[in-house]
């Protein structure tokens, strides 16, 4: 048997609204799956749906993009979900970029907008 898709959800701060109705939008797939979230994210996507298996890290700026990096590291995550703000300048760039990279360098599939989001979770709901 194949092992729980793991999902990594992170958001902005003015990107949150969003992350809370998707996540309520698509609560049945985000269900089958395991999922981590930097703090203040989880917490909002827990609120919008308490029954989801949410693994809250740390905050963004205080290395929650880095542990959602590390679980990338480490084999731990199959789809990253990141709803990113391009329009505030954010103490801690280095660390949103760094955990890009990553995603990059492991072939994560990984949407940066809603909109790509959607079409990620057709596919992991199929
Ligand atoms: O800052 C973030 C991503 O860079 C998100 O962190 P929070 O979910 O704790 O706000």
């Amino acid at each position: 048997m194949s092992r729980q898709k793991c999902i990594a959800l992170i958001a902005h701060d003015e990107k949150k609204d969003d992350m809370a109705a998707f996540a309520l939008q698509n609560e049945a797939v985000l269900a089958q799956a395991k999922i981590f979230a930097t703090g203040t994210t989880g917490g909002r996507v827990l609120e919008a749906c308490p029954s989801l298996d949410v693994t809250r890290l740390k905050s963004g700026p205080l290395g929650g993009d880095q542990q959602i990096g590390a679980l990338i590291a480490t084999g731990e995550v199959d789809l990253l979900i990141f709803f990113v703000d391009p329009l505030t300048p954010m103490p801690h760039d280095v660390d949103v970029k760094a955990l890009m990279r990553l995603a990059i360098v492991y072939d994560i599939p990984m949407a940066l907008n809603r909109a790509t989001a959607e079409h990620l979770l057709d596919f992991a709901g199929d």
